[in-house]
């Protein structure tokens, strides 16, 4: 299944890449978590992998980062073929994955310390200011001292994060860094997120919140069912959407019912009427409006809501007409 106009395959082949995959499966004793996954992370891309619960992205990050073997196909992290090639690649990779095997009864300092010490970029001497650094720059010196085990699940993130930002890395890789973090957190995730790509870093972040993608991200890549159903710049996926509409109207109801007797599709959002432009055009939408005596306050171009295309290429529209998320052309969220 495709969405119209999404592209499925690889981003333009010049674009060099941090990570891919080809024709990935796994299969866990007759359950299919994984099929058919053409996965492509361009370098210094902060790509998010988008899915429902169970839809193969925990799976897909295990099998990048070697910790998983694949059923069938290839992974390439970091120019090296995984698993195979882990003990080059991993090195430049930090990562927040479920269970990173933290020890309950360490305080969070001495964990970081043990995994600082099994880092091989790191010198002996090196070990304590870094530790102090990665603390910091995830916000856990005031619980830095505490036992592993009392920290609540956001305090166990950032440590998680933490470890993976022990050294300077190529690549991080995020398995669902937000969650179980109140929204403070959740702001300083994506800051962290941010200052990564500024300095240059591949980031790879599932989630299954769209909003978190849809402000953190440069490129997307959704999965249903275990495989790849688009991928590419967030901002190109956004667009791929039919076109529409946004009309700003006193004249709510008058306008959708002017539209409506041309058989054009409307839908309430709450910044106007949004006219679908599949079978008008944009002027001649707005002289139906005018003939209608429909106030026109302002009219452009909108732009389809990730929501609603995660909505069409997973085959679940949860957007009641009157919810449809629409962005604005040129405002950034
Ligand atoms: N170790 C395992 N043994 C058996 N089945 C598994 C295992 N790991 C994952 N699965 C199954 O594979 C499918 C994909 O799971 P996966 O955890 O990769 O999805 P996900 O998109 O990360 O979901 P979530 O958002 O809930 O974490 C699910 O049906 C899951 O039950």
């Amino acid at each position: 299944m495709s969405g119209a106009g999404v592209s499925q395959g690889a981003p333009a082949p010049s674009v060099p890449l941090a990570a891919r995959t080809r024709g990935l499966r796994k299969v866990y004793r007759g359950t299919v978590a994984v099929d058919q996954v053409d996965l492509e992370v361009p370098e210094g891309a902060v790509l998010g992998m988008l899915g429902p619960n169970g839809s193969g992205k925990t799976t897909t990050i295990r099998m990048l980062l070697g910790l998983v073997r694949p059923t069938e196909g290839e992974v390439e992290l970091l120019g090296h073929a995984m698993p195979d090639g882990a003990a080059h690649a991993l090195p430049d990779v930090g990562a927040l994955v479920e269970g990173p095997g933290f020890h309950p009864f360490l305080s969070g300092r001495e964990n970081l310390l043990r995994m600082a010490a099994a880092e091989p970029r790191l010198t002996s001497a090196g070990i304590p200011g870094a530790v102090e650094h990665a603390i910091e720059r995830v916000g856990l010196a005031g619980a830095a001292h505490r036992r592993y085990r009392g920290y609540s699940l956001g305090m166990k993130q950032r440590l998680g994060l933490a470890s993976a930002l022990l050294v300077p890395r190529k690549m991080i890789v995020l398995d669902e860094p937000t969650n179980g973090l109140d929204p403070a957190g959740t702001r300083e995730i994506r800051r962290i997120i941010g200052e990564l790509h500024a300095e240059g870093v591949t980031v790879l972040v599932s989630s299954h919140l769209l909003a978190e993608v849809e402000a953190t991200c440069t490129h997307v890549a959704v999965l249903h069912d275990g495989t790849v159903v688009a991928q590419g710049e967030l901002s190109e996926l956004l667009e791929s959407g039919s076109p529409a509409l946004l009309v700003s109207t006193p004249d709510t109801d008058k306008a959708v019912e002017a539209l409506r007797e041309h058989r054009i599709t409307t839908k309430l959002s709450p910044d106007g009427v949004r006219v679908d432009l599949s079978s008008a055009t944009a002027p001649e939408v707005l002289a139906m409006l005018i003939r209608a005596e429909v106030q026109v306050y302002e009219a452009k171009r909108a732009r389809t809501g990730l929501e609603d295309l995660f909505a069409r290429l997973t085959q679940h529209d949860p957007a009641t007409p009157d919810g449809l998320p629409v962005i604005d052309e040129g405002v950034t969220s």
